[in-house]
């Protein structure tokens, strides 16, 4: 196997107590005992230095505070690593993610919630606003937050039969701002407008043809090699005048969100408790 685990950090709960303290003093909710090494798998390929960043929450890969907590750290080591690339992935065979976690989103504690916000507003800003070449090997189905990062990416791969969107619409839900901007960037205002405001979920042929996705693979490796192939396009382009010239592309989205960040926090909060939604939760919930 040409993938090898980044070293660990050499203390893992002197990692926890750090993050704990710090969201004691920021007044947020502590979360101990979580071992986030396990919740995001970071490998790097030795021979051409791309990471893969593997979302590893059996059995769906929803994301909980824990999980985006996880990937935030993981797109940290990728940076600090001056990675050649990141591809990211899923360790389900058939599910890329299935969005949020409706338990941490059905009769949420607000402060929690906005503490999850605020941590997927990190991770979007990390992902987003990254240097290096960043793709989507999405094996599996991917409908409403997995779609959003894998938006997020420069590339996406998805294998056929599954489905890829955000389909908040249909539960009275109105989409936040870093989402809209983030499919913006991918395909037409129009485009997004129409998708996001009926909700649709793309099958893959479809997402192709409106270009949410740029290649259907035929399995889980093909969609790999294909986000590969992809990265290996940046090897003889100088990193940091590319890095550059990304960053400026989206410079805009990102000062933007910068500057609403409470206001889509406050909107996101009001979303999640909204009868309406909490009702949509229950019945998912079979409460
Ligand atoms: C709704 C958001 C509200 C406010 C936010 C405001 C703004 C943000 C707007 C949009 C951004 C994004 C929002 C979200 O991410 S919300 C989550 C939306 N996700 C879904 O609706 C996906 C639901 N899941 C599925 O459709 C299927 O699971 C899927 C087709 C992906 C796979 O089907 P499969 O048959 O393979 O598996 P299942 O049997 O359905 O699932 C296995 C197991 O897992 C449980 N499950 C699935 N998804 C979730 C989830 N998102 N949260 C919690 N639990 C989930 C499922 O119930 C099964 O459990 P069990 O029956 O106990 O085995």
């Amino acid at each position: 196997m040409l993938l090898r685990q980044f070293t660990r950090a050499p203390n893992n709960m002197n990692l926890i107590r750090r993050i704990a303290t710090n969201a004691i003093l920021k007044n947020q909710t502590v979360t101990t005992n979580i071992d986030y090494n396990q919740l995001v798998l970071v490998d790097v390929n030795d021979k051409n230095g791309y990471a893969t960043v593997t979302l590893n929450r059996p059995p769906v890969n929803s994301f909980n505070l824990e999980l985006m907590m996880a990937l935030s750290r993981a797109l940290d080591q990728v940076e600090r690593n001056n990675s050649r690339g990141m591809i990211l992935t899923s360790i389900i065979p058939n599910i890329f993610s299935t969005g949020f976690d409706i338990r941490e989103l059905y009769q949420a504690d607000e402060r929690r919630l906005r503490e999850f916000w605020s941590v997927l507003q990190d991770c979007w800003f990390k992902l987003y606003g990254s240097t290096y070449p960043t793709a989507a090997s999405i094996n599996g189905h991917n409908p409403a937050a997995g779609c959003f990062f894998a938006l997020c990416c420069e590339y996406r791969a998805m294998v056929r039969n599954s489905k890829l969107g955000i389909s908040g619409a249909r539960l009275g839900i109105s989409i936040p701002l870093p989402m809209i901007y983030t499919m913006r960037s991918v395909i037409s205002t129009r485009q997004t407008e129409l998708a996001l405001t009926t909700g649709t979920l793309f099958t893959s042929d479809d997402a192709l043809k409106v270009g949410l996705i740029d290649d259907i693979a035929t399995d889980r490796s093909d969609a790999f090699a294909k986000c590969e192939a992809f990265l290996d396009r940046f090897k003889d382009i100088p990193p940091v005048s590319r890095g550059y010239t990304k960053r400026s592309v989206r410079q805009k989205d990102m000062e933007e969100i910068a500057a609403n960040r409470q206001r889509d926090t406050d909107e996101f909060v009001r979303a999640v408790l909204n009868p309406e939604a909490q009702s949509s939760f229950a019945a998912f919930l079979g409460k």
